[in-house]
């Protein structure tokens, strides 16, 4: 039934992203980069999947109680969680004939599900369903109220459509092409953010072209992608300003030479920058095999299949993609690690820079192992996964390395308070020794590592700490100072914190430390500005050592303790 199907392959491309909306994918006749027309009609698409989001916390438990996924080996979690809302709670039940294979697969387990309805609404003090869904409406508790709040203030700061022009795909005098005559440049990022609403009908969409990124086009907030021709055709992608800084930063220097990994791909935005910018490089190149090869490496399954998709609608598809891979597990003498010579590093990390992320659809899907590991009293037995939720965070760091809440944006109790420290403690320590894992590859002279948090301890703390490190001081690591860096990002003027530099240096008791040389290497995105940034942090490094020298052993640990606590955007 297309109806399930697509809304499922919807809900996979939506989650988590900050580049996608609903609508611009729905209103779209085709997928973009794809000529495959929707065959389901968009308003039952975007009703089914509007409604499955606004449940899928409550549903998703239903489905792990009732064991339905691990008894139905044809349900994806987005299948599950789109059937089953229909079954509980479409009028007409799910909309295929009796005898299709996916509502068989459902209705085999209705009374399970169903009574686990029952069970779950029971557990949420309703007396009936039309106040479960009146619940679902609302913000329950006064936490929930003033994170509401802080979200719709968010939503006032004009955030600009953003959008880089993918020279794999768009010609090189692009800007002269027929759709884009059409459009209207103008001087000033401030001309774009004050245009919202630009009758995109028309064509005659305001444009600004940004002046620290090559490339890199504003487009006022809200305008629908899907009316461009050029985006549905791959040569535009929607890209945030603050994440076009990794792989532009990692071209400062001598042209890239030797392989590069992107170790943290998904879904694919950075590595498809990073794949233009080696394209680019090579455009004369006399020979096919002195041309960097691009790698990109995903441990999660299935965002390492929306990274295919990206990569495809980018035209990236000769970039070797290893799914399912742990970066943290990768041999670095054997090949094809051996060769890699610059990383991009952008891990999973709290998200707390993300702007607008309540505008942001993001499901709690079923798992499998969820089930089996919830004993009678729904608790679970292994420590929860923190829920991806539509919350901004709001902490900065205070003196004693601790997390300071910041009281005006939200009243978060000492509990939460607490929890919150510990999990951008654990972050911490996991980016660490990501970075420095990647300082170990025999070959690897260039590495960037960023974030989309603001919060110091996963920034500067990261940076510091993997400096002060075993292997970056015998294998020679350095950040890429200001006056290396390419020129737009040398220009931009947000750098790291002092002060953060400054704490954490002293913390690792390094004695030979220039803290302004860090602090002027790190690069920051401020959220809520009128530069229209997320919140970001990027540092580069470089190190001037032999070419093949003896990779020092780096000790993984046990990084499952960590998996749970990422925000992975
Ligand atoms: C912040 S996202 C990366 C976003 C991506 N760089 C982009 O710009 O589109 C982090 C990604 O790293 C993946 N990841 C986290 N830990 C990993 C590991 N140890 N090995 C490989 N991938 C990992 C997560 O599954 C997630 O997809």
């Amino acid at each position: 039934m297309s109806l399930y199907y697509e809304s499922a392959a919807l809900i996979k491309t939506l989650d988590g992203s900050q580049d996608t909306s609903l609508k611009s994918l729905l209103f779209s006749k085709a997928k973009p980069g794809s000529d495959a027309p929707r065959k389901s009609n968009p308003a039952q698409l975007y009703a089914l999947i509007t409604e499955a989001w606004k449940w899928s916390s409550l549903l998703t438990e239903v489905v792990e109680r009732a064991g339905l996924l691990a008894q139905e080996k044809k349900l994806t979690p987005q299948l599950a969680l789109v059937l089953v809302h229909d079954l509980l709670l479409a009028k007409k039940g799910i909309a295929a004939p009796e005898n299709h294979v996916l509502r068989q697969a459902v209705e085999r387990h209705q009374t399970r599900i169903r009574a686990e309805f029952t069970k779950a609404r029971v557990r949420a003090g309703c007396a009936s369903v039309e106040e479960l869904k009146g619940r679902l409406d609302r913000p329950n508790t006064e936490a929930e109220a003033a994170i509401e709040s802080i979200q719709n203030a968010n939503r006032k700061w004009p955030h600009p459509r953003w959008l880089r022009i993918n020279t794999l795909r768009a010609a090189q005098d692009f800007l002269e092409g027929d759709e884009f005559r059409k459009w209207k440049p103008v001087g000033s990022l401030g001309e774009v953010l004050s245009s919202e609403g630009s009758p995109a009908e028309t064509g005659r969409i305001v444009y600004y072209i940004d002046e620290h990124i090559p490339n890199l086009l504003a487009l006022p907030p809200g305008t629908d992608l899907s009316m461009i021709s050029a985006y549905k055709k791959g040569e535009l992608i929607s890209q945030d300003k603050a994440s076009c800084f990794p792989a532009y930063l990692l071209s400062s220097g001598r042209f890239l030479q030797g392989d590069i990994l992107d170790a943290c791909a998904a879904p694919g935005n950075k590595t498809s920058h990073i794949a233009a910018i080696v394209f680019e490089q090579n455009r004369h190149a006399s020979s096919q095999s002195s041309i960097p090869r691009v790698f990109a490496v995903e441990r999660d399954v299935q965002r390492a299949n929306t990274l295919r998709e990206m990569l495809g609608i980018a035209g990236a598809n000769h970039v070797k993609v290893h799914a399912s891979q742990d970066f943290l597990k990768l041999d670095v003498n054997q090949a094809p690690w051996n060769n890699i010579s610059a990383v991009i590093l952008d891990p999973s990390c709290s998200g707390s820079g993300i702007v607008d992320r309540g505008q942001v659809m993001t499901f709690k899907l079923p798992s499998v192992a969820a089930a089996s590991s919830t004993n009678g009293n729904g608790k679970s037995k292994k420590r929860k996964r923190y829920e991806k939720k539509n919350v901004p965070e709001t902490v900065t760091d205070d003196k004693q390395d601790g997390v300071l809440v910041k009281e005006q944006d939200v009243e978060v109790n000492e509990d939460n308070a607490i929890k919150l420290e510990t999990r951008l403690k654990s972050l911490a320590v996991l980016q660490t020794r990501m970075l420095t894992f990647a300082f170990s590859f025999p070959n690897v002279h260039k590495v960037t590592y960023s974030t989309c948090s603001v919060h110091d301890i996963e920034n500067e703390g990261v940076v510091v700490a993997a400096l002060a490190s075993q292997v970056a001081r015998s294998r020679g690591w350095r950040v890429m100072k200001r006056d290396e860096q390419v020129p737009g990002i040398r220009l931009w003027k947000h750098r790291g914190k002092e002060a953060a530099c400054q704490l954490a240096i002293a913390a690792h008791g390094i004695v030979d430390a220039n803290t302004d040389e860090v602090a002027e290497a790190c690069v920051r995105c401020e959220p809520f500005t009128d530069e229209g940034t997320q919140g970001f942090f990027v540092a580069g490094f470089v190190r001037d050592g032999k070419k093949n020298d003896q990779p020092e052993e780096v000790s993984n640990g046990d990084i499952d303790e960590e998996r749970w606590l990422g925000f992975e955007d």
